[in-house]
């Protein structure tokens, strides 16, 4: 039985943050959900913990948030991570992200928080020279996204070597499904992930699916990506948080298998036993055509390993959860009045 621990969870409300909240609360820990809404829901923020509503770009409501309760440690998912969104918008994104992370870490090291688990991306791998990609493969961002990722990565390991501030940087490849629990999911507004919206086009809510290019140097042409299931990230991290001490890590988190947009798409149709209709666009800028993970190192020193390996075990989850919650949080909210 470990100790109990006061987490403080920015972006608890959100998709990943969310699960990793339940697991958290699950192990005994204390949770203070720090989340803006923007993307995230009140309804995935169990009574169990505490909330607060406000932005990390407001630096007096981070100080209230520090003053208020001791943390052991900080768990940092809140975000804006759309690679698509970030080609658009950079600034967004370059600014956005990096100086409500950069508030956040100097509110921690102030406060005296020794340890902060930071959600990362594979999109920091813009030109892989090996597939399986592991932790010392070169960093070329293949966005402002990723770029914005890359430098909290840097700003961590400065406050660490600064200040003693313990990271985890936990670069996630394509996180899917939901808790099995029922009551987590992924609810994003405007939805743009891949297997949220082919599941969308099964259930008949979307005319059909758009694949995002046919003509990328794959084995049928369309982008391979590793999915990852949401509660096993969660896991990833409530080992990260017992283990993290003398140093800080960086560990690459996937399956370690690839699939293609039409094999996410033919696994629906086995999961749900619908077709699903299908149109070719063009590309979209910012996409790599593979990203699949070795996540050797935390599986060597952590003892990790994925629960759900196949997609199908992932879709299945994701289609439970899509199914039982036809609109999301907001049907969970609209019961709950
Ligand atoms: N979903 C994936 O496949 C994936 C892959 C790699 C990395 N990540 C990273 O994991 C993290 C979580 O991703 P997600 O899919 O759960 O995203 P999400 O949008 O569902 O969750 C992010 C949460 O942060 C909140 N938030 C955003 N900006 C904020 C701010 N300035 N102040 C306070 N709250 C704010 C949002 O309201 C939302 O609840 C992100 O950092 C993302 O970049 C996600
Ligand atoms: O309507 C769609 C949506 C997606 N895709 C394709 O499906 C794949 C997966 O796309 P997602 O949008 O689901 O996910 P991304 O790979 O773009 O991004 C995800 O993984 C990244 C890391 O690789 C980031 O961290 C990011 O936050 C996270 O959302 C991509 O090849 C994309 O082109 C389509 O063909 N059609």
């Amino acid at each position: 039985m470990t100790e109990s621990k006061t987490i403080l969870v920015t972006g608890g409300a959100g998709y990943v943050g969310s699960h990793c909240v339940a697991e958290l609360l699950e192990r005994g820990h204390q949770v203070v959900v720090f989340d803006n809404l923007r993307q995230g829901h009140a309804a995935a923020v169990p009574a169990e913990a505490a909330f607060v509503r406000a932005d990390l770009a407001d630096e007096a409501a981070l100080s209230r948030l520090f003053g208020q309760w001791r943390f052991d440690a900080v768990f940092h998912f809140a975000a804006l991570s759309v690679v698509g969104e970030s080609m658009r918008d950079p600034h967004a994104y370059l600014h956005g992200n990096t100086v409500t992370s950069l508030n956040l870490i100097r509110a921690a090291v102030n406060a005296g928080v020794t340890k902060l688990v930071f959600s990362s991306t594979a999109n920091l791998f813009g030109s892989p020279a090996r597939i399986p990609i592991d932790e010392d493969e070169a960093i070329d961002p293949g966005s402002p996204y990723g770029e914005s990722k890359f430098i909290i990565e840097r700003a961590l390991h400065w406050a660490d070597r600064c200040h003693g501030l313990r990271s985890a940087c936990l670069r996630y490849f394509n996180a899917a499904g939901a808790h099995p629990n029922g009551k987590l999911g992924e609810d994003h507004s405007p939805e743009t992930h891949l297997i949220p919206l082919v599941l969308d086009a099964a259930a008949g809510k979307r005319p059909h699916i758009e694949i995002f290019g046919d003509d990328y140097d794959t084995r049928d042409g369309t982008c391979i990506r590793d999915y990852i299931h949401v509660c096993d990230l969660a896991d990833a991290h409530l080992r990260v948080l017992d283990a993290l001490e003398d140093r800080s890590v960086r560990y690459n988190l996937g399956n370690g298998t690839g699939y293609s947009v039409r094999e996410v798409i033919s696994s629906v149709e086995r999961i749900t036993g619908r077709p699903v209709p299908v149109k070719v666009g063009p590309r979209r800028p910012g996409d790599l055509p593979v990203l699949i993970a070795s996540s050797e190192r935390i599986r060597r020193d952590l003892g990790w390993k994925p629960r759900f390996a196949e997609l199908d075990s992932i879709i299945g989850s994701a289609w439970a959860w899509r199914s039982a919650h036809p609109l999301g949080y907001r049907g969970l909210a609209a019961a709950a009045e």
